[in-house]
């Protein structure tokens, strides 16, 4: 199995000598192609943290970082925003998708970027329109259409460029449960459909539900793992006990 992300013994500690603070205290894990991981952990936790640094938006005081086969930390400003733009799709709580184009113009944004061929962009757009079901938008401007809409155009502009590695921070949470379903259903369908790596944030336990595994961080460590097994129900409920075990939720607030 190919592993697309390596991290391995990552920490970071921000400000200077005497007000120093650990946010990452040696944190390692894999991820195999094909697979969908969400990370929880309470507020303050590290999650930002170490997406930021598996992003290539920040640096990590200490420890390793491959995608897909690359150490990162080896590469220059320019080497990182090609690298960026070529293996990694990021797709946020708001859709910031430009509000003066089109939602298909946003789209083909990374791949006009890269001076691909129109007929390519055109092909690779109907594509990744049709799995997120907005075909019908494509031409309406972002105030033109709904929140879940938007975020599905995210989506496939995150996609469009077929990266090795899609990171997801709290995809869901401006949404409302049906919008949050419906895009959740795509992540579940790109992952099983066209094998899409995904590394996904999230706070939400019934989000968390659709990974097929999720890491746990508490206080800048690995706290613990969860695996999916057969059953979706059966895991959600595990997420929720451990959720409330790290002290974040109260679980009857959930249900
Ligand atoms: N730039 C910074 N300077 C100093 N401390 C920081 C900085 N960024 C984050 N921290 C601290 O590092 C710790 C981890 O923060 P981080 O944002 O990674 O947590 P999180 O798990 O993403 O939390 P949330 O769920 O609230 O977004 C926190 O205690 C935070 O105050």
């Amino acid at each position: 199995m190919k592993d697309i992300l390596i991290v391995e013994n990552i920490k970071k500690e921000y400000g200077k000598r005497g007000a120093r603070y650990e946010a990452l205290k040696g944190v390692s894990f894999k991820i195999n192609k094909g697979e969908f991981v969400g990370i929880m952990g309470s507020s303050g936790a590290g999650k930002s943290t170490l997406l930021n640094i598996i992003s290539t938006i920040d640096n990590q005081s200490s420890g390793k970082v491959y995608i897909n086969n690359n150490d990162i930390s080896k590469m220059n400003q320019n080497q990182i925003a090609d690298f960026r733009r070529d293996n990694l799709g990021f797709v946020f709580q708001d859709s910031n998708l430009l509000e003066t184009l089109t939602v298909k113009e946003n789209i083909m944004l990374p791949l006009s970027l890269k001076n691909e061929k129109v007929s390519v962009i055109e092909s690779r757009i109907q594509e990744v329109a049709k799995s997120l079901d907005i075909e019908s938008i494509l031409n309406k401007y972002p105030y033109e259409i709904s929140g879940g809409q938007k975020q599905r155009g995210a989506v496939c502009r995150a996609i469009i460029t077929k990266p090795a590695l899609i990171l997801a921070d709290e995809p869901t949470g401006a949404l409302d449960s049906k919008s949050a379903r419906s895009l959740l259903d795509s992540f579940s369908k790109l992952n099983k459909e066209d094998e899409s790596t995904i590394l996904m944030v999230t706070h939400d336990a019934m989000s968390a539900s659709y990974c097929n595994r999720i890491l746990f961080i508490k206080d800048g460590i690995i706290f613990t793992e969860l695996v999916k097994g057969d059953s979706t129900k059966e895991f959600y409920h595990k997420i929720l006990d451990t959720v409330a075990l790290l002290g974040g939720v109260d679980k009857n607030e959930l249900i």
